[in-house]
């Protein structure tokens, strides 16, 4: 288990040391364009699975646009902070 912050700092660490095998790495390396493409992508699956599957269909699918929008502000050099200031 861990929480939003925690897998920020986990993901940086992942950019910054570039460990063979990261998911994180290979996302950031696609670059902006296919980035953008994987946040419409899961936005949309939140979106089918909170109308048609379980509570834990869609927690997974929340999960999964939550990593794809930390790639989005890791690759922009955008911190936790500089979202929170606006919620
Ligand atoms: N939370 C995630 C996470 N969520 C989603 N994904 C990636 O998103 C993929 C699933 O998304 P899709 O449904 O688009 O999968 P797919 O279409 O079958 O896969 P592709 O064809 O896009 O490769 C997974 O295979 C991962 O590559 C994640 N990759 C990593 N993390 C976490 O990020 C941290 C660092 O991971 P690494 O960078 O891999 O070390 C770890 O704590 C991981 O748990």
């Amino acid at each position: 288990m861990k929480t939003f912050d925690e897998l920020f700092s986990e993901l940086q660490e992942r950019a910054r040391t570039r460990p063979e095998g990261s998911a994180t790495v290979a996302a950031l390396d696609a670059g902006v364009h296919a980035q953008g493409k994987k946040v419409i992508e899961e936005a949309g699956e939140v979106w089918l699975a909170a109308e048609h599957e379980s509570d834990e269909a869609l927690a997974e699918e929340i999960s999964q646009l939550l990593y794809r929008l930390q790639v989005i502000m890791l690759a922009r050099g955008l911190n936790p902070e500089d979202v929170y200031r606006y919620l």
